[in-house]
């Protein structure tokens, strides 16, 4: 067997270990689009038969009779620079796709897949072949955030690995900045909407969310209004990056969210804005700056109209009364 590349060890940007995320694909109906980004080796079983056919552990669409191809645009979990391409076509072996190409783009922001623009090639419709590792190397040194695979002209691919060189957004990041609303620091929800499928504290928790249970879930709302929870959080602070990750929220992810902060809940008054009412994405780790922030003890959570959030993050700093709270508490304890 021959030495793989010294770039497929880098990190799979792609992957779902790390939040990376399928947007969009013209077609799936023999094998879920979600598959191309599973962090584990491809599996299969033979003679396994589902209503549309063989499962397989990939992405595989219809055999095409108009002389067309098929897309699937993924959103890096992790932003960076592109070394090379692991076009995985383990198990399709009759039904692989003879080419495929390979483009990126770099796009601020949580646009959806129909908005993504400025695709630059990195594979230009390369020969594959079936149950193979297929390695592709990149030569393109700048940041991208999203990639597109094209299939010619359809057919399956097990994975998409993307690897490379994260490079995160600075502007979107403070090296001092603690998550307030972590359970680990002490954060807490104190009050919520609605709790039906899964609680809310879970959002507070470690980690990502391995699914849509160790997140927090409400109910289908049937009504006019909003479900909304609220965080207690480790101390008085200044929120200045909120991350808002609807992560294995699909169908389910609310449509926009808010944020607003309080040093004093209880007051209807005191409430202020933190994020605007803002468009939310499924399945995506959102991280927003908060440039305006004020000192606040509690922040509420609106999503717009239900739904739920894998994980909420608050990173900012503690102010000198925040660092008390801490303290005060850990010596009651
Ligand atoms: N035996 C197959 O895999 N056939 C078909 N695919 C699935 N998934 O059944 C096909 O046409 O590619």
């Amino acid at each position: 067997m021959s030495e793989r590349p010294e770039w497929t060890r880098e990190p799979d940007l792609a992957s779902r270990r790390f939040g990376g995320t399928v947007m969009w694909a013209s077609d799936e109906l023999f094998a879920e689009k979600e598959n191309l980004v599973n962090p584990w080796t491809p599996r299969h079983q033979p003679e396994t038969f589902g209503p549309r056919g063989q499962v397989y552990d990939g992405w595989e669409t219809r055999r095409r009779r108009d002389g067309g191809e098929d897309r699937a645009v993924l959103r890096l979990g992790l932003p960076g620079v592109i070394a090379g391409v692991v076009v995985d076509t383990a198990y399709f072996k009759g039904n692989y796709p003879p080419f495929v190409s390979v483009e990126a783009c770099a796009v601020e922001g949580y646009p959806d897949a129909g908005e993504l623009t400025g695709w630059e090639t990195l594979v230009d419709r390369a020969p594959v072949s079936g149950h193979t590792e297929n390695v592709l190397a990149v030569t393109a040194g700048r940041r991208y955030t999203h990639v597109r695979l094209t299939m010619h002209p359809d057919g399956g691919v097990a994975r998409l690995r993307v690897h490379g060189t994260p490079v995160p957004d600075p502007g979107l990041l403070d090296p001092d900045a603690l998550d307030l609303a972590a359970l680990e620091n002490g954060g807490r929800i104190v009050g919520c909407s609605d709790m039906f499928y899964s609680a809310p504290d879970n959002m507070l928790a470690p980690g990502l969310a391995a699914h849509q249970a160790e997140g927090w879930e409400t109910a289908r709302r049937r009504d006019e209004g909003n479900d909304w929870a609220v965080v207690r959080l480790a101390g008085a602070g200044l929120v200045r990056f909120a991350e808002l990750d609807t992560s294995n929220l699909r169908g389910n992810a609310p449509g926009w969210a808010a944020l607003h902060g309080s040093m004093d809940p209880a007051d209807p008054d005191s409430w202020f804005d933190l994020l605007g009412r803002t468009r939310l994405q499924p399945d995506t780790r959102h991280r927003f700056a908060i440039p305006h922030s004020r000192e606040a003890t509690h922040v509420r959570l609106d999503i717009y109209p239900d739904g739920g959030l894998a994980r909420l993050r608050l990173f900012g700093l503690l102010t000198e009364g925040g660092r008390d709270q801490l303290r005060r508490a850990h010596e009651a304890g």
